[in-house]
This record gives C-alpha cells, sequence and structure tokens, in this order.
C-alpha cells in the first residue's frame, strides 16, 4: 500500500545514527544541506522528469535535453542559484548533456591554461552561457597519444593569426561532447607550428558556429558521430565530428600559459612543464573518482533495498520465505560493493585535496608533486571507474529478472556510465602511466636502498629490466605485470586513506564503527580477492588468509542489520534513484505491476502488425516452398 514504509523492519535494526552517517557522506553539514535541497527541488519539478526516456527517438531525446538545460539554466538564474548549487542541480537533473562539457572541460581548460587577460575576455562569456563551448582534443585516428594528433595550427605572421586545418580524414575531431549540434565554441587542441617547425600539442579556442542563427562558420564542418551503446542513455549527448578548413583564428587565441608566439612569430615555453598542457584531464580525472562513488552508490542502494525486499525459497511451515539479503552469497557479492562506495567517496575526498594542493603549487612555479598528482588521478580515475562499472553490472544481476527492466534504473545507469572507463583516458593507457611512475620511483631510489614492502617485487622487476635489453623493451614486456603493480599501489592508497580518514573525529552514535567495519570489509576483500599474489610473494601465510576468510563473514553478519540504513544515508531521492526497485518505501511489485501498463507497447490490447503478420501465420494463410 503506498505510504506504507515495507522496509521500516529493516531500518529499526539500525545501531547507528543515520543523520549522522548522511553528513558523513555528503561531507559536511552545510553541503548535505545544499545537496538535500537541491536535490528535492528537482524531485519535485516535473520540469525535470525523466521516467520516459527510454520511449523517446534520438531527436525526441536530444531535443527533450536542450529543453532540460534550458529549464536547469533558468532555474538556477531565477533562483539565484550560487555556482555550487548550480552544479548539483545539473547532478541532480542526471542527464549526460553539453552543459557537462562548457562547465567540466571548456571552462577550466581556459581557468587552467589561459593567461590572465584570456580568462578575463573569455570567462564571463562562458559563465553567463553566452558562448558555449566543448574541449575538441580526440580526432577519429588519436585519442590516448595526444602527441600523435593530426589537426595543425600555422602561425601567420603576416596577419597575426593561427590557420587551423584538418590535413587528413583522422584528424576530423571525433568524440568531442556538446561539439554535434550545440557548442558554439571549442577549445581545440593542435600542432602548433611557427616557421615551419612544430612545437608540440597546444589549445586553441576557435569558434565554430554563429551567435545569431548558429550555422557553422566559413571552413567549419560539424555533426553528430551517431546513437552510442544503450537506448536513451549517452545519447542526450551530442559527440561531435569538426573538420576545419584553413580556418582563420587572431593569434591571441591559442591558449598561452604553458607556451606563446609573439606577434614577431618567436616561440617562448614558459619555465612550465609541457604537460601542464593535458592540465584539464587532470581535473577532470579527479572529479571522475568522485563521480564514480556516486554511481556505484546508486546502484548498491538499489540492489540492497530491492535484496531487502525480494523473498525466495527458505519458507519453513507455510512462513514468509527467507530475503534474499540474507543469503551469503548475496552477501558476499553485495557487501563489498557497499564498501566500496563509501571507500570511493573518501578517496575522492583526498583527490580533491590533493588536486587543490597541487594547484595551490603550480601557481607558486613549484612543480614538485605535479608527476604524484598525475600517477594518482590516472591510476584513481582508472581503478574506480572499472571497479563501478564492474559494480553495476553486478548489482544488475544482484536483483535477478527485476534487475533487467529499465524501470530498475539500472541498465540505463550502467549505458551512462561505462564509457567512463574510456573517456578522459582509456583505463589501461592510465595504469601505464602510473607503471612509469612507479618504475621511476624504484629507479631513483638508489642502488644502496632497495624498495621494501609493496614494492619489493619492483626490486626484482629493476634488475630484469636493467640486465635485460634497455629499460624500455622492459617496460614493454612486462607491462602486464607492470599494470597490476599500478593497481595494487592504488589499491594501496586507498585503503590507506580510508583508514586515515577513520582517524579522523568523526560525530555520531555507531558511525565510526560502521565506517571501520566497511573499511575492513574493502581491505580483507581485497586480500581475499589477490590472496594468491599475497601467498606467492610470502606477505601471508595459508592461515592468515583463512583467518581472514572468516574475519569477513563475520563482518558481513556485522553489516546486515544496517544495510539499508547505510544506504539511506547516501539520502538520494526516489526520483534521482529512478529506480522502482531501490524506491525508498520498497514498495516494489505494486510499482512494477502498474509501470509495466503503461508501457507504449500496452497501448493497444492487439498490438499494431497482428493483422499485417501474425493473423496469417496463425490462419495458415502463408504458404511456403517447401509444404
Ligand atoms: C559540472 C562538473 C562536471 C565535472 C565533470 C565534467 C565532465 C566530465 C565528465 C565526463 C567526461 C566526458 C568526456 C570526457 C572528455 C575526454 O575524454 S577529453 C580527452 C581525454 N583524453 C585523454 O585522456 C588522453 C589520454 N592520453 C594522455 O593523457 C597522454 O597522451 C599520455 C598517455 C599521458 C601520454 O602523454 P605524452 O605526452 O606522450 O607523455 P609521456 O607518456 O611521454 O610522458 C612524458 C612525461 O609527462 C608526464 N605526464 C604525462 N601526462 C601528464 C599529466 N597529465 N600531468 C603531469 N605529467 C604528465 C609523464 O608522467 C612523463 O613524465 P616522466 O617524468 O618523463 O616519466
Ligand atoms: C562517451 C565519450 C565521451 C567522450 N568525450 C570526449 C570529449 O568531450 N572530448 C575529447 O577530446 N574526447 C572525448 N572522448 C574521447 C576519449 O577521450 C577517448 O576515446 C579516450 O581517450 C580513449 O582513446 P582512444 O579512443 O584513442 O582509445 P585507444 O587508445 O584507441 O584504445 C584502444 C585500445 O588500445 C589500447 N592501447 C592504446 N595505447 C596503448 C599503449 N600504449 N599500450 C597498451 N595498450 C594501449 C587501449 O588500452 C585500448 O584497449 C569521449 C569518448 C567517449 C566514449
Amino acid at each position: 500500500m503506498e505510504g506504507v514504509d515495507h522496509l521500516a523492519h529493516e531500518r529499526n535494526k539500525s545501531e547507528f545514527d543515520v543523520d549522522a552517517m548522511k553528513i558523513v557522506w555528503a561531507g559536511s553539514p552545510h553541503a548535505f544541506d545544499v545537496s538535500d535541497r537541491i536535490s528535492k527541488l528537482v524531485a519535485s519539478d516535473p520540469g525535470f522528469r525523466k521516467d520516459n526516456r527510454s520511449t523517446l527517438s534520438r531527436k525526441e531525446l536530444f531535443k527533450n535535453t536542450l529543453r532540460k538545460a534550458a529549464y536547469a539554466w533558468k532555474t538556477i538564474v531565477d533562483l539565484r542559484l550560487s555556482e555550487e548549487e548550480a552544479a548539483k542541480l545539473r547532478f541532480y537533473v542526471d542527464e549526460p548533456a553539453f552543459t557537462d562539457l562548457h562547465w567540466g572541460m571548456f571552462i577550466p581548460a581556459i581557468k587552467g591554461q589561459g593567461t590572465e587577460e584570456q580568462q578575463q575576455k573569455w570567462l564571463p562569456l562562458a559563465y553567463k552561457m553566452q558562448i558555449i563551448g566543448c574541449y575538441a582534443q580526440t580526432e577519429l585516428g588519436h585519442g590516448s597519444n595526444v602527441q600523435g594528433l593530426e589537426t595543425t595550427a600555422t602561425f601567420d605572421p603576416q596577419t597575426d593569426e593561427f590557420i587551423i586545418h584538418s590535413p587528413t580524414l583522422t584528424s576530423s575531431k571525433w568524440w568531442p561532447g556538446g561539439l554535434g549540434k550545440v557548442a558554439t565554441h571549442a577549445i581545440a587542441y593542435a600542432r602548433l607550428i611557427v616557421g615551419g617547425r612544430e612545437h608540440g600539442v597546444n589549445g586553441f579556442i576557435v569558434q565554430l558556429r554563429s551567435l545569431e542563427d548558429h550555422s557553422p562558420l566559413l571552413g567549419i564542418t560539424v555533426g553528430d558521430i551517431g546513437m552510442k551503446f544503450g537506448n536513451g542513455a549517452y545519447n542526450t549527448m551530442d559527440n561531435g565530428v569538426l573538420r576545419f578548413d584553413h580556418v582563420r583564428i587572431p593569434r591571441n587565441q591559442m591558449l598561452m600559459r604553458v607556451s606563446q608566439v609573439t606577434c614577431e612569430g618567436k616561440y617562448k615555453q614558459s619555465d612550465v612543464p609541457r604537460q601542464l598542457v593535458y592540465g584539464t584531464m587532470v581535473y577532470v580525472r579527479q572529479t571522475i573518482v568522485a563521480d564514480a562513488s556516486c554511481a556505484l552508490s546508486r546502484a548498491v542502494c538499489i540492489a540492497t533495498r530491492y535484496s531487502a525486499v525480494r523473498r525466495q525459497f527458505g519458507s519453513q511451515n507455510g512462513g514468509p520465505e527467507t530475503q534474499v539479503i540474507d543469503y551469503k552469497t548475496q552477501q558476499s557479492r553485495l557487501f563489498p560493493l557497499l564498501a566500496s562506495a563509501y571507500a570511493f567517496r573518501f578517496i575522492g575526498e583526498w583527490l580533491k585535496w590533493l588536486y587543490a594542493d597541487v594547484t595551490q603549487r603550480l601557481q607558486a612555479n613549484d612543480f614538485s608533486t605535479l608527476p604524484e598528482a598525475h600517477a594518482c588521478t590516472a591510476g584513481l580515475k582508472s581503478l574506480t571507474t572499472t571497479a563501478t562499472a564492474d559494480g553495476i553490472e553486478e548489482c544488475r544481476k544482484l536483483c535477478g529478472g527485476h534487475g533487467y527492466l529499465c524501470s530498475s534504473g539500472l541498465p540505463e545507469l550502467f549505458a551512462v556510465y561505462v564509457p567512463a572507463c574510456t573517456y578522459e583516458g582509456d583505463n589501461t593507457v592510465l595504469l601505464l602511466q602510473v607503471a612509469r611512475f612507479l618504475m621511476k620511483t624504484v629507479s631513483q631510489l638508489g642502488s644502496s636502498k632497495k624498495p621494501v614492502g609493496t614494492i619489493a617485487y619492483m626490486t626484482r622487476v629493476e634488475h630484469l629490466m636493467q640486465c635485460r635489453c634497455g629499460v624500455q623493451r622492459g617496460f614493454a614486456e612486462l607491462s602486464v605485470d607492470l599494470v597490476e603493480a599500478a593497481v595494487a599501489h592504488c589499491q594501496l592508497i586507498v585503503v590507506s586513506k580510508f583508514i586515515e580518514k577513520l582517524q579522523q573525529e568523526i560525530p555520531g552514535k555507531g558511525v565510526k564503527q560502521q565506517l571501520e567495519v566497511l573499511c575492513n570489509i574493502y581491505a580483507l576483500f581485497l586480500l581475499h580477492k589477490h590472496q594468491g599474489d599475497f601467498l606467492s610473494t610470502g606477505c601471508i601465510t595459508p592461515k592468515h588468509a583463512a583467518l581472514a576468510n572468516d574475519e569477513l563473514r563475520s563482518l558481513y553478519s556485522q553489516v546486515r542489520p544496517n544495510a539499508i540504513a547505510l544506504v539511506d544515508a547516501f539520502n538520494y531521492t526516489d526520483h534521482y534513484l529512478g529506480s522502482i526497485l531501490g524506491c525508498y518505501d520498497g514498495n516494489v511489485y505494486p510499482k512494477l505491476y502498474e509501470a509495466a501498463w503503461k508501457d507504449p507497447l500496452n497501448e493497444s490490447v492487439v498490438p499494431d502488425g497482428y493483422h499485417q503478420y501474425i493473423r496469417p501465420l496463425l490462419k495458415q494463410e502463408i504458404r511456403t516452398a517447401r509444404l
């Protein structure tokens, strides 16, 4: 029945202060207040409905996304929302759109790679959305290998301009979000050519469309690259294709914080590392880690609530069947994901601090922590997105058949989320960057000091690489092992930062105890999953492994009575979850049944096509050669 909390009995089992945990999850009382207020504002406004997405055609879907983006912007302006509130509103609208790249990449690129003068000119236009930007780096022929990009930017000293050109088919810009149908401007990455000499890849602000009638400017060919994985899902985003035919832009539209070209045609490299040109990617990678905890916690919330509602087998003397959340197999699949959601939340908080710290240092021309920041953002982006994509799929399976319904919210969540393993850097390519950082770290330890602890194996690799045939070839030969080492290195960081979080003052009855249980589940689950490595390297004995497994089972029993409260702490509205299986009151079956009849296929009792195709079949009116 509506209004009845079918999960009340579960909520009454909680052994900790859920409201206090909500603050921990949000990050602070202020962050909780903003999140809570904005999520309810979005949930209560029919202008932000999203339950019809899977029934719309691509064009209807995209037009609806434009409507929502404009409506969101009007809401932000009318309510005079702050930048923080506006970001939260876009988050809870929960629809990939051109605004993600405008706010999430175009603006950060200008802030990170533009001069003061360029920021003063372009940021006010972007903040007022008088221009709409995208981040056009990837090309048809190159994405991972940025130094392989083919688009050219040739300086013309006669006119004090750059000529932006796509010399080959494979140099076509391909994938940039917002580019296909909406963006008026791009930060386009191109090979800088001055006086016939190449100076690597740099960013250029290029206007693509008229601000009067939105038509592409002279020399610009632009469009959408077509349907992507899954219905609805990421097809609300116009990922685009873009070609330049000798497009001229003023010299001052090259982002010149890292490198400069003077009006005399002199190229100057600032005394900052060339890699700052990649700074926007580092920024986004750290936001993606926080996004991972959001996406995984959504899936875990759905699967946990449904696992408490679903009963299957185990009825004694006609009594109720067993809640599937009470099966040890269900717990061993679900609770490590619950622990991971919290672990990724805290590593995301730490990475945000690390990024802010390195940004502050860069302002003082202190580049000492830039390699660490690159390795951490790259590695943790890779680790958390892989685990989250796999985790969402596992949550779908944890919900049995009903997990495969769009109304469960899981198929679309999966389809929207999985490109995170690719965009902002393919996850393997990024782990290779971590491996390179680890090898460089080890080689710098000096011959007298041998690495110990979790990087002891690096000595053997280091020795093998040096004695074999040069470091480069050793690296390629051992790249599979080095990628595994990179994952282990990042997992060490996740566990260490979770433990550090627990050293902090954490208010609320039982809150810290619950987080300790989740931290231990996260760590022991990893130990169990990789016990072969730990045993073969002598880090643990078989007895340790057995003890760890026993402790893991005990921890699952400890978290079981608190599971519903731990996902309630995410404070997601039913609107944001978009899931009948995960609805707060657990009243699943009536809602599933009601939703089925709303499907367009049920608008008629007899389906279109019956008279044309089925009736002749049934009436044997179709003669085939064989009969
Ligand atoms: C409202 C808010 C919303 C927030 C979110 C918004 C949007 C985001 C949401 C979703 C995202 C949507 C779309 C995604 C957008 C994109 O996908 S943009 C395109 C992303 N593309 C990539 O990530 C490309 C990946 N490739 C690279 O980064 C580089 O090619 C490479 C793999 C790193 C190799 O670079 P290369 O220049 O060849 O360097 P090399 O390997 O030779 O290394 C040289 C040294 O440089 C160091 N280094 C490399 N990168 C960095 C870096 N970023 N920072 C610092 N240092 C770096 C490297 O470690 C080497 O150092 P050594 O000391 O010499 O070893
Ligand atoms: C939904 C979505 C949105 C996107 N949005 C944008 C955007 O807004 N702007 C933008 O510029 N780009 C965008 N991209 C592009 C994205 O950044 C690239 O696709 C991504 O960086 C991966 O590069 P790639 O496609 O060249 O992969 P590839 O590098 O071609 O990967 C193919 C395979 O090759 C492997 N591989 C590649 N190099 C190596 C190596 N050195 N060693 C070992 N294995 C290797 C990879 O691991 C992978 O398995 C988007 C992509 C998607 C899917």
